[in-house]
């Protein structure tokens, strides 16, 4: 088996990219949202001044941004992924692309018509985040959703030619489940985070496992 596509997100410290630029994430993710984990994109630049983090590309989650808001970002710092977060309309996404030659990913909260919105979006973007859906947050909630969807999900994206990662409360004790079903992507935040902070601990945790699944399968 492939080793799924690994993306650590909600960076909010020097500490913590000293952490995962370490690990074996494709992904680091940096959050300018509103939320806990919203970090400046002037303070990101600095810290990767500092830690390299080279070997990793860098993701910007989103939600429903202005363009004064990607512009500060895109601007500042070199991003390979956007990631909409939000409830963004597709001509909200096309007017984005017309400038960004990145990679655009889609996140979408699993409810009842979520595959319907993966064709709404199949034109637009490279990718989908699939995540938990909870009243008031957008995301990073620690909570994970019922993952019997996730094979619908990942034929509906491998049909697409897109690629999925499946995200919301994975950590080092549910991971295994996840495996099991071969997502192409797995992002984590909450699952990694002791006491707000990045944590060495559980990221070796969760890469044990992977790695463990990798060799077995
Ligand atoms: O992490 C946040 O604070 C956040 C805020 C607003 C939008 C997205 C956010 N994070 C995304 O949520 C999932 C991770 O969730 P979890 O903490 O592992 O349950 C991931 O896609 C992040 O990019």
């Amino acid at each position: 088996m492939h080793k799924p596509l690994l993306k650590y997100c909600g960076i909010r410290s020097e500490a913590d990219l000293e952490i995962v630029a370490e690990s074996a994430a494709d992904f680091i993710g940096f959050i300018f949202a509103n939320s806990k984990r919203r970090v400046e994109p002037g303070k990101v630049r600095e810290w990767l001044k500092i830690v390299d983090a080279s070997s990793k590309k860098l993701v910007a989650v989103f939600v429903n941004p202005s363009q004064a808001e990607l512009h500060d970002v895109l601007s500042v710092l070199p991003i390979d992924v956007i990631q909409f977060h939000g409830n963004e309309r597709i001509e909200d996404i096309m007017r984005v692309k017309e400038k960004f030659s990145g990679t655009i990913w889609k996140a979408l909260h699993h409810h009842p018509e979520t595959i319907d919105e993966m064709n709404d979006y199949k034109d637009v973007v490279d990718g989908y985040v699939i995540d938990s859906r909870m009243k008031n947050q957008w995301g990073g909630t620690g909570i994970s959703f019922d993952w019997n969807a996730v094979p619908n999900y990942l034929e509906i994206a491998t049909t697409y030619e897109k690629v999925c990662f499946i995200a919301g409360g994975v950590n080092e004790q549910n991971i295994d489940r996840l495996l099991t079903l071969k997502p192409h992507g797995i992002d984590l935040s909450s699952g990694i985070e002791m006491n707000d902070k990045k944590s060495k601990k559980k990221i070796k945790l969760i890469e044990e496992r992977m790695l463990q699944h990798v060799n077995l399968s």
